[in-house]
């Protein structure tokens, strides 16, 4: 390994003085930087920042013009902005601090828990049989409900909307939520991974004029996520108990139990079955070491 190592910086430092450190150091920081862009586009830091670029355009253009004063003001004012732009996103910070020590790195990079989450795909065939339950229960008795199950487009911004729920899948606290008259039935229920993250999210309304007229504001807000995310959407209707799912910006109604159980599989990301033996037979042979 390190005989490896040395042959490495051999070479990078006759080419140009590059040591192998350097090169981690470049990809530690890559990986930092694009983390934070992300946290960025997903928090209000993303329109703070765009605030910052517009501010810093202006000092710019007074420093070419030299307008003393101008400038004189930003030198004095900088401390205090470092210390208000802290404050401002003292709820995003705390947040992403928090899901950082949430977070099991470790366990994330092994390749067991990797296998499992594989094995899974993106949610598991219990969080698939608990929504489409909850749909036909809540269908039956005419309960209205806005499911919005989260792919590869983050939610965040909606979610923030809404108020933190964090409990896992299952139809009971479905169908609790979107019991009339209690706290958490307005809005929708976004769910991410086996999870229900939060509920009375406001999602954005569709403006397609093709919409049946006779869809109201729970089926065009469906559709209007599907329209701005990649998510699929289950909208179950108060007026008639059906079920219909909004997905890429198009509404299908009148679903069954099983054919909405069969739109979530689509969803579902599972790897076919020769990978699933392949990754269980590398988590056995491991475990038999
Ligand atoms: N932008 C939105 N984001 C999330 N939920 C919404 C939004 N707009 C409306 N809703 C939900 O839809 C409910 C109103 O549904 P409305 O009767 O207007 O729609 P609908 O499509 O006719 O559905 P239903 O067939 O269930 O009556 C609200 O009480 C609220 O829970």
């Amino acid at each position: 390994m390190s005989r490896g190592l040395e042959i490495i910086e051999t070479y990078l430092s006759r080419v140009s003085g590059v040591r192998w450190t350097d090169v981690v150091e470049i990809i530690i920081i890559s990986f930092l930087l694009y983390n934070i862009l992300v946290w960025i586009k997903n928090t209000r830091a993303w329109s703070l920042l765009k605030g910052i670029l517009v501010i810093a355009v202006f000092i710019l253009i007074a420093a070419y013009f030299e307008m003393n004063t101008i400038l004189w003001i930003v030198q004095n004012v900088f401390g205090v902005a470092v210390t208000a732009v802290v404050v401002i996103l003292q709820p995003e910070l705390r947040k992403a601090v928090e899901e950082l020590g949430r977070k099991n790195i470790v366990s994330s990079i092994l390749p067991f828990e990797l296998g499992k989450n594989l094995i899974e795909g993106r949610f598991s065939d219990k969080t698939i049989h608990e929504i489409a339950r909850a749909c036909v229960e809540m269908g039956k008795v005419k309960t209205g409900a806005l499911i919005v199950v989260e792919q590869n487009d983050s939610l965040t911004e909606y979610e923030r909307t809404g108020i933190d729920v964090d409990g896992i899948v299952t139809s009971q606290l479905l169908i609790n939520i979107f019991e009339h008259n209690t706290p958490l039935h307005d809005g929708a229920v976004i769910v991410r991974g086996n999870r229900i993250t939060s509920a009375t999210c406001y999602l954005p309304l569709s403006d397609n004029m093709g919409l049946s007229k006779e869809l109201g504001t729970r089926h065009r807000a469906g559709v209007g996520i599907s329209e701005a995310t990649d998510s699929l959407t289950i909208i179950v209707s108060e007026e008639t108990g059906k079920i219909s799912v909004a997905y890429n910006g198009e509404i299908e109604r009148n679903l069954s139990g099983d054919a909405l159980k069969e739109k979530l599989r689509t969803i579902q990301n599972k790897p076919e079955e020769e990978s699933r033996k392949r990754i269980l037979w590398k988590g056995r042979s491991k475990g038999e070491k």
